[in-house]
């Protein structure tokens, strides 16, 4: 441990005393870095920040030597009211939440990681931080250690942002590039990830795309300046992805990712927010295709600033305790200096759109008939229910009788898609319709 501040080059007399409420993954990391960097974060913010109490649930569990056992305790409340700062990273709403609230009745700022609870919750927190005249902080929430939150609630506040479109998930960013890169089983892959620290305690929420949907939540809150909670999110996860997908992306020149969707629409059809999490093949040559492992990325498009690509560690210990510990310094820098953490901004509450809203490329995969005039047919059938094609592949053949087609469409409406693919599925030309997968990203 080499302190990078000689201790003498900065000693403030003020001191702020810090709880952290759950010592796991990131809580573990966060203490570490607290401790071995005292110096540098005493220079950074104006006061050193002394752990006070760390809450954990079991006293006996065993624990990293990072984590000083004279400061353990299983009172998680006084720990909550006892401090100028409050750290939560237990995750999961209760018993957070009530922490959380009362750490702001006590006058304490609080900084989390916790996206679930604030995808359920945000506007109760927001009011109690803004009640107690404290700070709420959050940016290890939303893809760990990038600085999205940062970059949304204060880089843009000068532009409006028009779709955010990110890969904000580890865990089945993880699983699905080790299926492709080295064709392992979903559980495998998924396995790994719990071991490397990646996946939350209960998997099921990466896999079926809730985690994402969460940080979606707040991407898009943020973003549209508009209260968009859990439940105003569809969600699809990776579950159903099989290595015959992957295999079919590929051959596509394509990769399949779950994506973090989050578009403003304002046009003659839809006006409103549309925020959504589901796989979709991303063509190679976008850059969220490149992004590997449990690597997140988030590509932000605004009318002034164009396109702005925000990519590293979304998970894992150390990097989420890098975001943490970001707000750590602001918070604590603003009870020495003065100046607040910004507010809830929702002023723009804009409409929420269901799914059907959503505006979207297909790859549509189907068995044809190899006669004269089954493509045309099929062409008209896309025609007829108003879906634009942009490429037609014909790229095996089945028992010399029938072609697979791969149709990729310029951006369509569900309802559109959907219309196609049915009549395509009654169509005499179709044997089958063999997939039908979103296409995201120009
Ligand atoms: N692990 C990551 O990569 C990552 C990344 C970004 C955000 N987060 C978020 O950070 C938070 C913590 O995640 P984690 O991965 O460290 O989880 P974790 O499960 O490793 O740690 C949580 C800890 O809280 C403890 N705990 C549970 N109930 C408690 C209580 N009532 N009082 C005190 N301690 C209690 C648990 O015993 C556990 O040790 C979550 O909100 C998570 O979503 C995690
Ligand atoms: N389980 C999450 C951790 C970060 O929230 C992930 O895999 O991205
Ligand atoms: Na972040």
């Amino acid at each position: 441990m080499v302190p990078s501040v000689p201790s003498s080059s900065f000693a403030p007399s003020r001191s702020l005393s810090v709880g952290v409420l759950g010592a796991g993954t990131v809580g573990t990391q966060v203490i570490r870095l607290l401790t071995e960097q005292a110096d540098d974060f005493a220079a950074r913010s104006g006061a050193r920040l002394e752990i006070t109490g760390i809450a954990v649930r079991d006293l006996s569990a065993p624990r990293d030597p990072a984590v000083p056992a004279e400061l353990l305790t299983d009172d998680a409340t006084a720990v909550a009211t006892g401090n100028d700062l409050v750290i939560e990273l237990i995750g999961g709403i209760e018993p957070a939440r009530t922490l959380i609230l009362a750490a702001f009745k006590a006058g304490a700022s609080v900084i989390t990681g916790n996206k679930a609870l604030i995808a359920a919750h945000g506007p109760e927190l927001y009011a109690a931080a803004a009640t107690a005249g404290t700070d709420f902080y959050y940016e290890a929430a939303v893809a760990g250690a990038i600085p999205v939150v940062y970059a949304l609630r204060e880089s843009m506040a000068g532009d409006r942002v028009t779709n955010v479109l990110g890969i904000v998930n580890g865990t089945t960013n993880y699983i699905l590039d080790e299926m492709t890169t080295k064709g392992l089983s979903f559980d495998q892959a998924l396995a790994t990830a719990q071991e490397l620290g990646y996946a939350e305690a209960d998997p099921t929420a990466d896999v079926d795309g809730l985690d994402a949907a969460a940080k979606a939540a707040i991407i898009a809150s943020l973003a549209f300046h508009t209260r968009v909670g859990l439940d105003d999110v569809s969600v699809e996860g990776i579950r159903d992805i099989t290595a015959d997908d992957i295999r079919e992306a590929q051959a596509s020149g394509c990769q399949i990712k779950l994506l973090a969707i989050a578009q403003r629409r304002e046009d003659e059809h839809a006006r409103g927010v549309s925020v959504r999490v589901h796989p979709a093949l991303v063509p190679a040559d976008h850059p969220l295709a490149s992004v590997h492992g449990a690597f997140n990325a988030v590509l932000v498009e605004a009318e002034a600033a164009g396109r702005l690509m925000f990519y590293g560690q979304g998970a894992g210990g150390a990097p989420t305790a890098s975001a943490v510990l970001s707000d750590v310094v602001a918070a604590a820098a603003h009870r020495v200096h003065g100046g607040q953490a910004p507010r809830e901004s929702c002023y723009a509450r804009l409409p929420i759109l269901g799914p059907e809203a959503a505006i979207t490329r297909y790859q549509v995969q189907l068995e044809v008939a190899d006669a004269p005039g089954a493509l045309a047919a099929v062409a008209g059938v896309f025609g007829a229910q108003d879906v634009s094609i942009n490429s037609v592949r014909q790229n095996a053949y089945v028992g010399g009788q029938t072609a697979v087609v791969t149709i990729v469409t310029h951006p369509a409406a569900v309802f559109h898609l959907d219309a196609a693919v049915e009549a395509l599925r009654r169509d005499e030309h179709v044997a089958a319709v063999i997939s039908v997968q979103r296409v995201e990203g120009e």
